[in-house]
């Protein structure tokens, strides 16, 4: 269903959009197909709506805000099994997935209430300055389905604790896990025209928008190449944009690091989501002196992790998202071993028993990679770890940095003054330190360079979604 000025419609067409669970290969579901037709209904919607929303006080938003949050708190189990079945992460990350998404309408909640504005010292005698914040107004959000409930809330929190409106465009890989989000927001009673969802073909829904001059503001999340798309249409309208894409992450174990925390860190950090999300470790460098020792314990726990059906106990690698992503994953280790890596373990695609109707690959360890491997400079995003050997810290950090991208970033270190060296060279949004998963509501996510523009939490995260008005006052003083 699509749900366009507080109701839950079908499309004009009556085309649907069939989901399919990638573990299984079953049709779970469908929803209706949208276009550009629905789009403009949701845009003229949102527009309707803003003037209201935007002048209630931040207490009242805050209100729906929590009662969205308490809501989608109570099905939080169900949502996270949805979750597993549209796009396989395994049932224990799903539910870490619904409980972040949460904490970011909690936070944003609360932050709604702090948007403060400033006096400015008059250089006039009968003059005041002052500036205010105002929400920017109508809000495109598109996003991926390898976080189908969080990469929503941490756009549509922020955005409503502004004051804006919304029309939104989830992946359609995932639209059930988006149409639960929106139910609570309805139940929530928030006011029609504030949340508008439309599903389907996103060249049809998203030229729609970043045509339309109401569209103030473009959040996106997903891949460079379709965020580079937006941000060169957005100009016609000089849109606001935010931008996540994608990322290549170093993980760099340094020789003082503490090894086991090292191999939990990379395994944490890399085999998340079955290696699909933008902050993985998608390189990961040790320094040559413990090269030996890390991989053989790195080998060791990768052939401990557990592929199958997220939603059965004990799977810690869920299935890819669909064939291309096996594809992908085939690709680059074809490559990265015709150029001379060593698959250590893993490299094969699981299709019999009770793999067969799923997109399965082997968690996969390769080593002796190079920086001539695709896998070396193209976003992975399925479960293949290549480890590239280092001397010096010089050496590491150049290697690290030469990337189009600069989301995430993770350096091993037991040594302070290396963590500040490091960490202040590396060209990169994040860094975790000793940290494989650095991403909280309340700290700044996003990137440099091909990941991105913007930031997404935090008091950061609000600051898209607003505009200073400065006001100067000629007075009789
Ligand atoms: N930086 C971040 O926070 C994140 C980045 N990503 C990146 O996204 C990619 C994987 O996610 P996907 O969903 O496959 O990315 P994607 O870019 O294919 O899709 C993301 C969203 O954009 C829509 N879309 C696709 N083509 C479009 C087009 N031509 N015009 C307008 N909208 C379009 C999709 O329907 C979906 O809603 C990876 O590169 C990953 O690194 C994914 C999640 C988070
Ligand atoms: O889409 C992603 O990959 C997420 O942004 C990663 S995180 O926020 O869960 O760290």
């Amino acid at each position: 269903m699509l749900y366009i000025e507080g109701e839950w419609i079908e499309s004009q067409t009556g085309e649907v959009i069939q989901v399919v669970n990638p573990a299984t290969g079953e049709v779970i579901g469908s929803v209706a197909k949208g276009g550009g037709n629905e789009t403009e209904k949701a845009i003229e919607s949102a527009k309707a709506a803003f003037p209201s929303w935007a002048k209630l006080i931040a207490k009242k938003r805050y209100q729906y805000l929590m009662e969205v949050a308490t809501i989608l708190r109570s099905r939080a189990d169900q949502i996270a099994s949805l979750i597993t079945k549209e796009m396989g992460k395994p049932l224990g990350e799903a539910k870490g997935e619904v409980a972040m998404a949460i904490d970011y309408i909690d936070w944003y909640a609360e932050e709604g209430k702090r948007i403060y504005g400033d006096t400015i010292p008059s250089s006039s005698e009968n003059k005041r300055l002052m500036v205010i914040r105002q929400p920017v107004g109508v809000v495109g959000a598109i996003t991926p389905w390898n976080f189908p409930i969080a990469m929503i809330t941490r756009k549509l929190a922020p955005a409503l604790a502004a004051g804006c409106t919304v029309v939104l465009k989830p992946a359609s890989a995932t639209p059930l896990t988006a149409i639960e989000v929106v139910k609570a927001f309805h139940e929530a009673k928030v006011p029609k025209g504030v949340i508008n969802l439309v599903h389907g073909s996103a060249n049809d829904i998203v030229d729609v928008m970043m045509e339309s001059p109401v569209i103030r503001k473009i959040t996106f999340t997903g891949s460079t190449e379709v965020g580079k798309q937006l941000v060169r249409k957005s100009a016609d309208t000089m849109k606001k944009v935010s931008m996540e894409l994608g990322g290549h992450a170093p993980l760099i174990v340094f020789e003082d690091a503490n090894i086991d925390a090292a191999v939990e860190g990379a395994i944490a950090s890399k085999f998340r989501n079955a290696g699909q999300t933008c902050v993985c470790a998608n390189r990961i460098y040790v320094q040559n002196s413990i090269a030996e020792q890390f991989s053989e314990r790195f080998a060791q726990k990768i052939n401990e992790l557990m592929v199958g059906n997220g939603l059965d106990s004990g799977v810690t690698i869920g299935p890819l998202i669909n064939e291309r992503a096996i594809e992908k994953a085939e690709d680059q280790i074809k490559d990265a071993v015709e150029k001379g890596a060593k698959v250590v373990v893993g490299g094969e695609r699981l299709n019999e028993g009770k793999f067969k109707d799923g997109y399965f690959y082997q968690p996969t360890l390769l080593t002796n990679a190079t920086h001539e491997m695709k896998i070396s400079h193209e976003e992975t995003f399925g479960p293949v770890a290549p480890i590239f050997e280092f001397e010096t810290e010089d050496e590491v950090i150049e290697k690290a940095n030469n990337s189009v991208y600069g989301l995430a970033s993770y350096i091993f270190t037991n040594d302070a003054s290396r963590i500040f060296r490091v960490s202040e060279r590396l060209e990169y949004g994040i860094v975790g330190i000793n940290d494989p998963a650095p991403t909280v509501a309340q700290a700044p996510f996003g990137g440099v360079k091909d990941s991105g523009v913007g930031r997404e939490g935090g008091k950061y995260g609000i600051e898209d979604y607003l505009e200073y008005k400065y006001l100067s006052l000629q007075l009789d003083l």
